[in-house]
């Protein structure tokens, strides 16, 4: 299997030709989490969010997603407990998602997928001063993951879709200021997942402590037609991509577990 050989054999990605070798390559992710093989764990606490909505700076399309991104420079927005042994600083959020509602998520639950996945990026700001070098690092960063599911409105990600057609393509940016990512948390956050993983876009390093929720958020269907709106490609390009599919195929387990916070 991919976990024998030393290099993770290279899939074809819908996005971007995976590499032929990636260091270790037995952390990879995204992955199916398989919930009767999750181990509960009584010693995971609940996770502790406490972000500033003034620290939101811009949000710009980077090609493979839209970033929302968040001034690092303190510890003012920041997640520690659940599984961190440290304290984490938020540098980001994005999503990925699928060009129907049957598919978009990375991970999956049982093998079932959602039609789009938030990722909040943090970074371990107690062992590392940049996210440059916490990237590099086992530790270096936390990345909590939420599922989305097609339903009511959601209110608070409003102020993000209709900033969007401001960033339709590649490298375009515009300043976003006062948004509060708690919004985007699933009333409960203390059932999640753990496990040690990896980015899953390049350069797909091995630093990420996990945690998907196991509660979903639900925004509407035009809400996500927004985001298929966007644009892989940059303005002068002659053929111009819908920014669909942005996720990255599913990853040999290699003999992790994955823990529950929740029995
Ligand atoms: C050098 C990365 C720039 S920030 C970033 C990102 F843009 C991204 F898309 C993902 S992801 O792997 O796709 N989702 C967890 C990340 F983890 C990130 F940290
Ligand atoms: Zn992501």
């Amino acid at each position: 299997t991919a976990c024998s050989s030393k290099y993770v054999l290279s899939q074809m990605h819908p996005m971007w030709q995976e590499p032929l070798a990636i260091p270790g390559g037995d952390r990879q992710s995204p992955i199916d989490i398989v919930v009767r093989k999750s181990i509960y764990d009584s010693e995971l606490k609940p996770l502790v969010t406490d972000y500033d909505p003034n620290t939101c700076q811009q949000i710009w399309n980077n090609g493979y997603s839209f970033l929302v991104e968040y001034d690092d420079t303190t510890d003012k927005s920041t997640v520690k407990g659940g599984p961190l042994q440290d304290k984490f600083r938020l540098c980001q959020f994005h999503f990925h998602w699928g060009e129907s509602n049957a598919w978009g998520s990375e991970h999956t639950v049982d093998r079932k997928l959602f039609p789009a996945e938030l990722h909040l990026v943090h970074w371990n700001s107690d062992k590392y001063s940049l996210f440059e070098e916490a990237v590099m690092e086992d530790n270096g960063l936390a990345v909590i993951g939420v599922f989305l599911k097609v339903g009511k409105r959601h209110e608070g990600l409003q102020k993000l879709v209709d900033a969007l057609p401001a960033i339709r393509h590649k490298s375009s940016v515009v300043e976003f200021n006062r948004f509060d990512p708690a919004c985007l948390l699933p009333s409960n956050t203390d059932d999640y997942w753990t496990y040690h993983g990896s980015l899953t876009t390049p350069p797909l390093t091995e630093s990420v402590t996990w945690m998907v929720m196991k509660q979903h958020i639900e925004v509407s269907h035009d809400q996500l037609a927004v985001f298929r709106s966007l644009l892989f490609t940059s303005a002068e390009e002659e053929v111009q991509k819908g920014m669909v599919n942005n996720f990255r195929v599913q990853q040999s387990l290699c003999g992790r577990t994955v823990r529950s916070s929740f029995s």
